[in-house]
């Protein structure tokens, strides 16, 4: 690893550290006409390059943006992308010099990636915040029960026309404090559309208008089948679907549902608690084919990020409060004590309750597991068992954690 050099990339080097990135990912490198529309992507100062004998050999970055957390506050969040190595220098610490430098330099208290594995980024902190589901929904099958909202009406327009009410649909969705949403960056539309735009078939947009203003969307493509072929499946692929309102939902899923040839709906990416099944006569007329690992949290600035959280949302004593031991090597000055409870949380020098590393912090943060759990498979330590209760219900939340947002 001393043979490399890790900086920060200067502006004219964001296509080389882009194509590196996408080698990574077996990719061929952008067009010049990609390019003129990804290079906005790139913010100033935010890209690391590792750098051996002055040729980029791998590279990370990050967007910032913003996440809410529990109880609503919308806090500053890097968003951790593009990190690969070239196939000839892994295995060297390349990657591990990368993200000890950008943690370093990072200035919002959280980071967020997606993992392109499971196994990769544990060890720099980063835990599993929330998780989503993908379900397959045979549309012969799926009929909607009598008491589920027609909606008021879903009209389709085209991805162009689309520019600037996808966003204030999908702004609004803050405000819900469903924790784990993230701020799109403006250049994160422009990148859907390119990567739309390589469909073989028309991307659609339905939009439900609301009482008073469109208060949904669902963003999708259909790959046909052979349609004289009896067995030939046509599949409605989902790509977003953003509600504001039990109507809008129930009746963008409707209307998904109602789209002639198609066979099946495909939806990646959805909510672990969203009701699909409820919508049906026979529950069995969709199936869940995945669950995954959705945000990868890395809590950078822990007292910060306890200070932004609410606990004991779902109603905690205010009384009640437990002691949290937090372990970080790689940001030592996280490591410490910290007494969280409804009222407030305060860092204090004082025996622990619970102890467990930053990562498993991440994976609790946002609720999507309890610290009971984490006690049950050995990442959280209970030197005071009586804590766990506590413990599991000042981190309670209402919804499960979800973002929806790839990047
Ligand atoms: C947020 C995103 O952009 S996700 C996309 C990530 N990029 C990719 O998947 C592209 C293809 N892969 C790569 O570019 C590289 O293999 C990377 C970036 C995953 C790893 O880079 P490397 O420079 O090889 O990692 P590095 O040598 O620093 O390894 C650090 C540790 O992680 C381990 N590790 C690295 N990659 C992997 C992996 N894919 N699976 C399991 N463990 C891994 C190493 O064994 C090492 O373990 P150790 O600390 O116990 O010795």
């Amino acid at each position: 690893m001393t043979d490399y050099v890790i900086r920060v990339v200067q502006p004219e080097e964001h296509r080389a550290a882009h194509t590196v990135f996408r080698g990574t990912l077996h990719v061929r490198p952008s067009t010049d006409g990609d390019w003129s529309e990804r290079e906005p992507s790139y913010e100033l100062g935010r890209t690391w390059g590792a750098f051996r004998d002055e040729e980029m050999v791998g590279s990370a970055q990050s967007w910032s943006s913003a996440l809410v957390v529990p109880g609503g506050e919308v806090v500053p969040t890097a968003l951790v992308s593009r990190v690969g190595v070239r196939a000839d220098h892994t295995r060297r610490g390349v990657l591990s010099g990368l993200m000890r430098a950008q943690l370093d330099a990072l200035t919002e208290p959280l980071a967020t990636l997606r993992a392109s594995e499971g196994a990769i980024y544990g060890r720099f902190g980063y835990g599993v915040a929330s998780r989503y589901r993908q379900v397959r929904i045979r549309r012969a099958r799926a009929r909607f029960r009598p008491e589920v909202p027609t909606g008021r009406g879903v009209r389709l327009v085209s991805f162009d026309q689309a520019q600037e009410l996808l966003p204030t649909i999908y702004n609004r969705l803050a405000s819900s404090g469903r924790p784990g949403w993230v701020q799109r960056p403006a250049h994160w539309w422009a990148g859907v559309r390119l990567r739309m735009d390589s469909y073989p078939s028309p991307v659609m947009v339905a939009v439900h208008a609301g009482e008073d203003c469109d208060d949904g969307y669902a963003v999708y493509t259909v790959r046909r089948g052979d349609f004289a072929d009896p067995d030939a499946k046509t599949v409605l692929h989902l790509a977003d679907l953003v509600t504001l309102s039990t109507e809008g939902w129930a009746g963008l899923w409707r209307y998904l549902l109602s789209v002639d040839l198609v066979t099946e709906v495909v939806a990646g990416g959805r909510p672990m608690d969203e009701p699909l099944e409820q919508l049906f006569t026979d529950r069995r007329a969709l199936s869940t084919e995945r669950i995954n690992d959705e945000t990868w949290l890395r809590i950078v600035d822990v007292p910060a990020a306890l200070a932004a959280r609410r606990f004991g949302l779902l109603g905690a004593d205010t009384e009640e409060s437990v002691v949290l031991e937090v372990r970080d090597s790689i940001l030592p000055e996280n490591a410490g004590s910290y007494r969280i409870g409804a009222e407030q949380t305060e860092r204090v020098s004082e025996p622990a309750d619970l102890v467990l590393d930053v990562d498993a912090l991440g994976e609790l943060y946002l609720g999507d597991v309890t610290p009971t759990a984490l006690a049950q498979a050995g990442r959280l330590a209970a030197p005071n068992p009586n804590a766990l209760p506590v413990a599991d219900r000042l981190f309670a939340v209402s919804s499960a954690p979800w973002c929806g947002t790839d990047f």
